[in-house]
């Protein structure tokens, strides 16, 4: 039995760029919140989406439609905060029900300040993104006992046109750490928790562009010792370090104007250091290896994305979360593809010819999403043990 929420929480309003005006029931935080809108098609996983760095300034929108099933718990975290701008649902069931429950979704989305919006039709709003384009959006949540009026939803709109665009914007530095930091976590099994990384055989420095931890816990898992460091390290120091390899992580926001982190993926990857990149490492690759990256229609995010291994002809189903690609015309001819997407074509891998460095546009570390192509991490541990003999 479906129990609905509607008149037991306040009102919420989601309003989009274009006028498009959606109410709804507030299930978080009070006040509003922007960013640009997009639809994530994963069916579980709502906790590491909500603390994907990658999502910062990024409304999402998920649209399996009950979502809040099983709660929330301190172990599901792909980072230390919420980094999505706020959260659009359909249904949220009154009841949370899962051993590992240490929350319900409310109870976590109030504790973060995280703004969202229940009782939507997500299935109307995501024809609509996918039709025309992501586009930018408020979510107002108003307070016990206010009720929406014209003014509100004027001012929801205006605030949806004002929200900054995502395409020239930098937030791999305004989300990344401030300091250097060694990583030892490694894998989750059932009954054990996450595990640690006692006896290394691989120094990996990581570049945090606003890095997922299960990432860094698969390289841990495979043997690597990791030191993460922040967004505009220059390679010069990252070579101080004596790294075995060097990864370029995912993060948010346009990878076009991270010039620090561009230059410094040159002079690293020229070094001929076993480089690999994921999401907006993989971007970032690019640009160093001199490709062009371009803004997409609606993007990629979802657990569900089949990808095909072009050498192996493998495909593979897999987590993505990205709104910008590299545009396969503007590929050096140092620069292979490895992997295209089988939803549109576009671009997924790429490795050089002249230089052990690789990267993945989606996500080999999954968290949430398949397995199937986390062998990424095993060749870049391959590589490693090639170079050092
Ligand atoms: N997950 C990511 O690293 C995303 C990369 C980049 N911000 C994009 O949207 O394409």
């Amino acid at each position: 039995m479906l129990l609905s929420l509607k008149g037991t929480t306040p009102p919420a309003i989601l309003a989009l760029a274009d006028g498009t005006v959606y109410i709804g029931n507030s299930i978080g935080a009070a006040g509003s919140t922007v960013g640009e809108v997009v639809f994530n098609t994963s069916m579980t996983g709502y906790q590491e989406i909500l603390t994907d760095p990658s999502y910062c300034q990024q409304i999402v929108t998920l649209t399996y439609p009950h979502i809040g099933n099983y709660g929330v718990n301190p172990e599901d975290v792909e980072s230390n905060k919420v980094h999505a701008a706020g959260l659009i649902i359909k249904d949220l069931p009154l009841v949370a029900s899962n051993f590992r429950k240490t929350q319900t979704l409310t109870e976590y989305l109030v504790a973060e300040g995280t703004v969202a919006i229940a009782n939507i039709d997500t299935r109307q709003l995501t024809r609509q993104l996918r039709t025309q384009g992501a586009q930018n959006g408020c979510i107002m949540a108003l307070a016990a006992g206010e009720t929406v009026t014209k003014e509100a939803i004027e001012k929801a709109v205006a605030a949806a046109k004002g929200a900054p665009s995502m395409a020239g914007l930098d937030l791999a530095k305004v989300v990344s750490s401030a300091s250097s930091y060694a990583w030892t976590e490694a894998e989750w099994t059932l009954g054990q928790g996450y595990g640690q990384q006692t006896a290394p055989k691989f120094h990996v420095v990581a570049y945090d562009f606003g890095v997922k931890k299960n990432i860094l816990r698969m390289l841990a898992e495979r043997g690597c010792k990791v030191t993460v460091v922040p967004a505009q390290t220059s390679a010069a120091e990252v070579l101080k370090l004596n790294p075995n390899g060097i990864f370029l992580s995912n993060g948010p926001g346009d990878p076009e104007p991270c010039d620090y982190a561009i230059a410094a993926a040159k002079e690293l990857i020229e070094t001929g250091t076993p480089t690999f990149g994921i999401c907006l490492g993989h971007q970032i690759m690019a640009l160093a290896s001199g490709a062009k990256t371009f803004k997409m229609k609606f993007g990629h995010h979802g657990a569900n994305h089949p990808v095909k291994d072009l050498d192996s002809g493998r495909v593979s189903i897999t987590s993505q979360n990205h709104g910008f690609a590299v545009d396969e015309k503007s590929l050096p001819a140092n620069l292979r593809p490895t992997h295209v997407s089988l939803f549109d074509g576009t671009l997924q891998g790429l490795e050089r010819t002249d230089k052990p460095a690789f990267c993945f546009q989606g996500h080999p570390e999954a968290s949430p999403g398949p397995h199937d192509i986390g062998y990424l991490f095993d060749r870049f541990i391959t590589e490693m043990e090639k170079k050092a003999g």
